[in-house]
C-alpha cells in the first residue's frame, strides 16, 4: 500500500509539536513538502507558498493546513481545487461561512476533508461519551484556563479580528462537549472581556443550554499563567462524571478509569487515514457555531491591555 504523500501548510509550533511527529510516526503516511513563511522543516522540500508546492514540489495526495485561521479558508480552497484531501487545524476558517463553503467544495471536489477538532481525539472523550450516553443529564460546567504566553508566544493574530482570542483554546472544550452530548447546544448568554489593545476576548463566560433545558456553563481564561485547567464535569441522576487535562483523564464519581494511550494526533492522522480510505469526510461545525454566536450575543467588557 501506498503512503498517503503529505503536504504541510504553516510549519509553527502545532506543526512542529504535534503533526510533524505524528505523521513521521504513522507509515500510512510519507511528509514529502512544506510551505511555511517561518523557519523550514528539516528533511522535506520546502516552499514559500502552497502554490509553488502544488506547481513546482514532488506530488502530493493530501495538506495539513496548520497556519492561522485569517487567510486559511483560500488556502484550503486552492488545495481543493487542485483535488487533494484536507485535514484542517481548528478552528477551520476565520468565520462560520468560509467553513461551510469548505465543507459543500470538498463534497463537489470528491475527496476527503477532517476539520481536526483534536480534543475530540484525548484519551478519555469516547469512554466518556459511552457511560453518557445512558445517563440522565443535569448540568454541564467547562473550565478551560490556560497561559497564553505559554502557548501562543508572540503569536499577534490570536488578537486580531478571526484570531478568537481565548475561543482559540476554549473551542476545544466546545468541540468535546458537543461530541458528548446528544443534542444540539445554542449560546443563551456569554460576556466577553477584551483588552482595550486587542480585537478579541482574553476571557469569557458563557451559558449555553440544548431543547431539553440542559444547563451548560463555560469559563474560559487565556491569562492563567498558574495551574492550568481544562475540565468538564457532567452531572447526571446517576453520578459525576469529569473530564480532566483536556480530555486525558476521566474518573465517574470521583474513581479514575482505564482511558485509551493513543494520543490526540497520533488518532487525529489514523481517521485521516480511515477516512480517506473510504472516500468520506468528517467537517463538523458545530464548535464554530457555538463560538460565532457567542461573539453574536456576548456583551463586552473592556479590560486591561495585554503584552506578550
Ligand atoms: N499553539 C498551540 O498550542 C496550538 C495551536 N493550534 C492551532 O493551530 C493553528 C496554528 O497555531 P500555531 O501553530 O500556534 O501558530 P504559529 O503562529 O506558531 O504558526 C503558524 C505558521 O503558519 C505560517 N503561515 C502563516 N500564513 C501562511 C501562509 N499563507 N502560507 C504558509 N505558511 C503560513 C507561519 O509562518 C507560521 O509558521 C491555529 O489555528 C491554532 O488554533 C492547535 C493546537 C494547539
Ligand atoms: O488548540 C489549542 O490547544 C491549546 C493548548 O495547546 C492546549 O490546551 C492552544 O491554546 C490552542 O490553540
Amino acid at each position: 500500500m501506498q503512503p498517503i504523500r503529505l503536504g504541510l501548510v504553516g510549519y509553527g509550533k502545532i506543526a512542529q509539536d504535534q503533526h510533524v511527529p505524528a505523521v513521521l510516526a504513522n507509515p500510512a503516511f510519507q511528509l514529502v513538502s512544506v510551505a511555511t513563511q517561518g523557519q523550514p522543516c528539516a528533511g522535506v522540500e520546502n516552499f514559500r507558498s502552497l502554490g509553488e508546492l502544488l506547481e513546482s514540489g514532488p506530488p502530493v495526495d493530501a495538506i495539513a493546513f496548520c497556519t492561522p485561521p485569517q487567510g486559511r479558508f483560500a488556502l484550503v480552497q486552492q488545495a481543493l481545487a487542485a483535488g487533494k484531501h484536507v485535514l484542517v487545524e481548528k478552528p477551520p476558517c476565520a468565520t462560520l461561512g468560509e467553513a461551510m463553503a469548505l465543507v459543500n467544495q470538498t463534497a463537489e471536489q470528491g475527496v476527503s476533508g477532517l476539520f481536526a477538532w483534536h480534543s475530540r481525539y484525548a484519551p478519555g472523550i469516547e469512554a466518556a461519551r459511552d457511560w453518557l450516553a445512558s445517563r440522565t443529564l443535569q448540568s454541564v460546567q467547562i473550565d478551560w484556563k490556560e497561559d497564553v504566553r505559554k502557548w501562543h508566544p508572540g503569536q499577534a493574530w490570536i488578537w486580531q479580528p478571526g484570531g478568537l482570542g481565548v475561543f482559540d483554546p476554549g473551542i476545544n472544550a466546545l468541540s468535546i462537549v458537543t461530541h458528548l452530548l446528544a443534542l444540539p447546544l445554542f449560546v443563551e448568554s456569554a460576556q466577553l472581556r477584551v483588552p482595550d489593545n486587542c480585537q478579541s476576548p482574553i476571557a469569557a463566560s458563557i451559558k449555553m443550554s440544548d431543547a431539553r433545558h440542559l444547563d451548560v456553563r463555560a469559563e474560559f481564561d487565556f491569562d492563567h499563567g498558574h495551574d492550568e485547567l481544562w475540565s468538564i464535569e457532567v452531572r447526571c441522576t446517576e453520578g459525576v462524571l469529569r473530564l480532566d487535562n483536556g480530555g486525558a483523564l476521566l474518573s465517574i464519581d470521583g474513581v479514575r478509569q482505564t482511558v485509551s494511550e493513543e494520543g490526540e494526533y497520533a488518532a487525529v492522522y489514523r481517521h485521516f487515514q480511515e477516512l480517506i480510505g473510504d472516500k468520506a469526510s468528517d467537517l463538523d461545525l458545530q464548535p464554530l457555531r457555538l463560538v460565532a454566536d457567542s461573539f453574536f450575543v456576548g456583551s463586552r467588557t473592556l479590560v486591561e491591555p495585554f503584552y506578550d
